[in-house]
């Protein structure tokens, strides 16, 4: 089997710990709800589908375990992973689907069956989007010859169903003979490019190259990368994309060397509550991200950090807005309404 970063065996959620790679590989079992909020919390599990899909779990592992009082469990379950993450929109939609579903049982009976079956389909279908994606982001890109692309932290199998949102445009390439050569950010400071996507699509035999961020404006001022290729974790109303920190200055360093940028994101990462980015809540992480790495020092102990996880990329310098349910070009409020409602 290839890269996978959760299995469900109909009873248990397993996690591949991704806190260790790509030094280790070590699989974690996350037996109930309040273990699988810790482990998206902690980052064990991280992407933002795979977090939506773990909770889904989740809720499904509250189900399994509740008592007599099991509607008060799973409300409670609903409640600790919807405060588990705050960016990442598809954790709440994966949520509100457990509910609508939990709210419809009569029986804990029930609510065991069909909250499983629930979170087994949200997983089943974000690998289809992400296969669909792939095929119509090939088809607007259209490249006679192989290609070179860069892409910023990692939207692959490990942060997903299953094949990936960007990287999975980016294995598609690779299928069809089209990809020259992807490079890869680090993607500071939880280094999701080196320690994930490097692993990930070198264990799969594509052919990655690793940079630092700062390096991202030289490569692409060489004028061989055709297309920058991100993810997102919430799409607005006018198009804006919140993603991973680094993403907004990829998209201006796009722009300014006329290179296309497509953001690649399954409709559960569309928002339209939201009318603009700077409605989006941008979580912040402990600044020991930043100051340390596996418990070695990286700057003075008591430096003040400022470490915003995400940024947001304005919709004017987003090319293409890729999803399962169609394309955006040149994304604005016209084009997400067309297709989103
Ligand atoms: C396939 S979307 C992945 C998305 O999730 C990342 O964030 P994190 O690693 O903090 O969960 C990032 O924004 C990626 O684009």
């Amino acid at each position: 089997m290839g890269t996978v970063a959760l299995r469900w065996d109909g009873q248990s959620l397993a996690l591949l710990d991704q806190r260790l790679l790509p030094a280790e590989e070590r699989w974690m079992t996350a037996e109930g709800a309040a273990r699988v909020a810790q482990c998206i919390r902690d980052m064990v599990v991280r992407g933002a589908p795979a977090i939506g899909i773990s909770a889904a779990y989740g809720v499904a592992l509250a189900a399994r375990h509740a008592g007599a009082d099991w509607r008060g469990e799973i409300r409670h379950a609903l409640r600790a992973l919807a405060e588990s993450r705050p960016t990442a929109v598809n954790l709440f939609w994966a949520l509100q689907r457990m509910e609508r579903v939990f709210e419809a049982c009569a029986s804990r009976e029930e609510a065991v069956a069909r909250l499983a079956a629930e979170a087994e389909s949200i997983h089943r279908e974000d690998l289809q989007a992400n296969l669909t994606m792939a095929d119509q982001a090939l088809a607007v890109m259209a490249p006679e010859a192989p290609l070179e692309v860069l892409t910023h932290c990692n939207t692959g199998a490990l942060a997903t169903g299953g094949y990936g949102t960007a990287l999975g445009v980016v294995r598609r390439l690779h299928e069809a003979g089209k990809l020259a050569r992807v490079y890869a950010d680090e993607t500071r400071p939880w280094l999701q490019g080196s320690r994930l996507t490097a692993w990930e699509l070198a264990r799969d035999g594509l052919p990655v190259v690793l940079n630092a961020d700062g390096a991202a404006a030289s490569i692409l001022a060489r004028g061989q990368v055709s297309w920058v290729v991100v993810g997102a974790d919430r799409i607005t109303a006018n198009g804006d994309v919140a993603n991973k920190i680094g993403t907004y200055s990829l998209a201006v360093l796009a722009r300014h060397h006329g290179v296309r940028f497509m953001v690649v994101a399954p409709s559960s990462t569309v928002d339209m509550s939201l009318a603009r980015g700077s409605d989006i809540p941008i979580e912040e992480r402990e600044g020991s991200e930043v100051r340390e790495i596996r418990g070695m020092a990286l700057a003075p102990a008591d430096v003040p950090v400022y470490n915003p996880v995400f940024d947001v990329t304005p919709a004017h310098l987003i090319d293409v807005i890729v999803t399962e349910k169609g394309v955006v070009r040149q994304p604005g409020e016209a084009g997400m309404r067309a297709l989103f409602g």
